[in-house]
């Protein structure tokens, strides 16, 4: 692959960059264990770093009652040093082992605890007592559905208020699609040992996973890129990474049309607010020109909002949708052109007469609905220079029928598609997920559901097309552009939610904190 994981400063930046399969931690195990690591000591390592983050998170008071669930591997393994540590530090601690056939390292533990006096069960009942419960039942290993006895056990722990604390993965949630096997359980805290595994990107495994957390245990960079390739294949959209890709200091000599210029097409009568939106990502930006093609009844009002934007009156269809751009416009001007918010689907002509335009073209809303009108796939492989296409999973379906038949995978699902018509798509949800014709993929790790509301994606479309539209970083893929101003909005959400509740981020607040977040960020 040709995309770039740029070089960050320390270890840290670039271990929260990477995500791993099952296959590939064992892979990645598999070399550390060769080169001479006993097996024993970096459990013992893995699992004290573990059990000093939970006293960290529930410092003992005057009585803390601790249940650890121990499951049959390594996992369970990890969950009897925890429980053993906890016991010497003066928890009280009570275990729970369905599972009476159980791997050697992990029996020896369990010997180890059950010599100490610690209490063993083979049911759930009595830790309902509980202040916390660890879920050690299984991690990576897990292969096949949780069923019986332990299913329905999980059942009822779930109901009970304690917290949870899952080591590696909720029990139950399968590592790389985040599918719930059988039963799962739901974790108030995930602590990801080493590598984020892919469920933690994924969607489904979400209400399971709670905060996510990544213990860090010294797995060398050597053994990580020897499996995994370098630059990574799949990569997770760091802080660190993105505000490497950001514009953020310009060329002293510079001008206006230097700075990138973005053609924005958007809005109907019906959809006016739609176009004013976009503006406002695209201004946050920073692009250095900004033209905004609206329907001609709507020029006033656009330039109102976006006195600094070049408004474009177009033509009107009957409905009072864009009907077609002045023969005034020459499309070789923009360095980029975004399409779709508030468009209507009867702006199909304006839509169709972008598809020739030699620069990057970004379609969402209407002309993701236009585009899936005439043929998806066959439209975007003739198209010379870049499309970034940003649907949600609705217009996902409607676009890439084929591929979507992989969803709920959203990962496999949204590759298919990239690879298929040679796009670059932004599959919208709670972890966003961008591919680049199979080249590369990023995943966005943190957002807020405040940003499920109408217009945050034309604020998104806006910021995109205005980040596109500059000049890029000889380093610097167009699918990590786009990663970059999907970070960006999500992390702009996250601060204005903060400050403001998940009800206080409406799309025009939500502009405002785009640069306030990069400053925040920045200091
Ligand atoms: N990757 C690493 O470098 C490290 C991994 N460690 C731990 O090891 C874990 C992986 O250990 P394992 O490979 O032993 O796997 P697990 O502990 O996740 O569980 C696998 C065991 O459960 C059984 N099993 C699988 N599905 C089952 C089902 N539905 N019902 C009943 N039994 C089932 C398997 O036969 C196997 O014995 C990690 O999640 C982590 O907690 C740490 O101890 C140390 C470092
Ligand atoms: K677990």
């Amino acid at each position: 692959m040709n995309d770039k994981v740029n070089k960050p400063q320390n270890r840290r930046e670039q271990i929260d960059q990477i995500v791993v399969t099952a296959q590939q931690m064992r892979e990645i195990e598999g070399r550390i264990f060769k080169a001479g690591m006993p097996v024993a000591a970096l459990m013992e390592k893995v699992a004290l770093r573990i059990a000093a983050r939970i006293q960290s998170l529930y410092p003992l008071s005057n009585r803390m009652k601790v249940g650890v669930l121990v499951g049959p591997g390594h996992n369970g393994g990890d969950a009897l040093v925890v429980a053993r540590e906890l016991h010497f530090q003066g928890y009280e601690v009570l275990i729970y082992r369905p599972l009476s056939k159980i791997k050697e390292l992990t029996s020896y533990h369990s010997d180890y605890a059950a010599s100490l006096g610690i209490p063993f069960y083979d049911e759930i009942e009595p830790f309902q007592e509980c202040d916390l419960i660890i879920d050690g039942l299984f991690g990576f290993g897990l292969e096949r559905d949780i069923s019986g006895n332990i299913g329905n056990e999980i059942a009822l722990l779930n109901e009970w208020a304690q917290p949870i604390i899952s080591i590696d993965l909720p029990s139950g949630i399968h590592t790389d699609t985040g599918a719930v096997l059988g039963t799962a359980i739901r974790a108030t805290r995930t602590l990801c040992l080493g590598l984020w595994k892919l469920a933690f990107l994924q969607d489904r495994g979400l209400e399971y996973i709670g905060d996510a957390e990544l213990i860090d245990f010294d797995i060398p960079l050597t053994d990580i890129w020897a499996i995994l390739g370098k630059p990574v294949a799949i990569a997770r959209m760091t802080k660190a990474a993105a505000l490497n890709c950001l514009p953020l200091h310009r060329n002293l000599l510079t001008h206006k049309y230097k700075q990138g210029h973005l053609l924005l097409i958007c809005g109907s009568k019906r959809y006016s607010g739609a176009a004013i939106l976009s503006g406002l990502g695209a201004r946050a930006s920073g692009v250095g020109m900004l033209s905004i093609a609206i329907p001609e009844s709507l020029k006033p009002l656009l330039v109102n909002h976006l006195p600094d934007a070049l408004i474009i009156g177009c033509a009107e269809t009957p409905s009072g949708a864009i009907a077609d751009l002045p023969d005034t416009v020459d499309l070789s001007n923009y360095t980029a052109i975004a399409s779709g918010p508030g468009l209507t689907v009867d702006a199909k002509l304006v839509v169709q007469s972008v598809f020739g335009a030699e620069c990057p073209l970004i379609l969402d809303a209407d002309a993701l609905n236009i585009l899936a009108q005439l043929r998806t796939i066959p439209t975007l492989l003739r198209r010379r220079e870049a499309t970034v296409l940003t649907p949600h999973v609705g217009e996902f379906k409607r676009l890439f029928p084929d591929s979507a038949e992989l969803l709920p995978d959203r990962i496999s699902a949204v590759r298919k598609a990239s690879q298929l018509s040679k796009a670059i798509i932004l599959l919208k949800g709670a972890k966003t997920a961008i591919a680049d014709a199979g080249e590369s993929l990023w995943l966005i790790p943190e957002s807020t559901p405040a940003l499920a509301r109408g217009g945050s994606g034309d604020i998104l479309t806006g910021l995109m097309g205005g980040l596109i539209a500059q000049p890029i970083k000889q380093q610097e893929s167009l699918a990590k552009i786009v990663a970059t101003a999907a970070w960006w909005h999500a992390q702009a959400g996250i601060l204005a939610a903060k400050e403001r509740s998940e009800l206080g981020v409406d799309p025009l607040t939500l502009s405002q904190y785009l640069i306030r977040v990069l400053l925040a960020l920045l200091n």
